[in-house]
């Protein structure tokens, strides 16, 4: 999936965070830390690793917009270091195991967060991919739902959440 649309949408959100918010501050590690909780809550609500529960994972939709919360941290990020020059969504990790997923997923953005090079941008991006592969969302799917909550982070911001 060619990721400029995206890059150029989440730009335009975030300058427009930041100056409604007066953000002065360097928020690369702040955006980090919100991208490490939203992969969290993601996989909370997918419950994979839940073994001790019966409760089955959440509505297809509940988790497709957790998903692309992330979506926005990761194009974010790579905003702040320049990297937005990627134009396609890396090759998705061949593991459809969703644990193992979310594992690789937290040591792949910590690693980018300790050195925000290129290869490991695109390392991140490929456990996001397959992540996305797990859960059978199509990068059209993904596309509306980051669209869509782009949308609400405007909304959010325009009524002083
Ligand atoms: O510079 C920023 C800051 C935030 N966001 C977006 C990403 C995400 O889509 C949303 C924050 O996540 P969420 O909607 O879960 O916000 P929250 O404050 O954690 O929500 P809640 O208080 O409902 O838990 O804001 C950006 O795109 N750029």
């Amino acid at each position: 999936m060619k990721l400029q649309n995206l890059f150029a949408m989440q730009e335009d959100l975030d300058r427009f965070i930041q100056t409604n918010r007066e953000v002065k501050e360097d928020v690369f590690r702040k955006k980090g830390l919100a991208l490490l909780v939203e992969l969290a809550e993601l996989a909370n609500e997918t419950r994979c690793f839940k073994f001790w529960s019966t409760k089955g994972m959440s509505e297809r939709s509940v988790i497709l917009e957790e998903y692309v919360d992330s979506i926005h941290f990761l194009l974010s990020l790579g905003i702040e270091k320049g990297l937005d020059h990627l134009e396609l969504w890396p090759e998705p990790v061949a593991e459809s195991d969703l644990t193992e997923l979310f594992l690789g997923t937290f040591k792949a953005v910590q690693q980018f967060l300790s050195e925000p090079s290129m290869a490991n941008y695109k390392e991140a991006w490929s456990w996001y991919g397959g992540i996305a592969l797990a859960m059978e969302y199509g990068y059209d799917e993904v596309l509306d739902a980051y669209i869509q909550k782009n949308q609400t982070n405007y909304d959010r911001q325009n009524k002083g959440y």
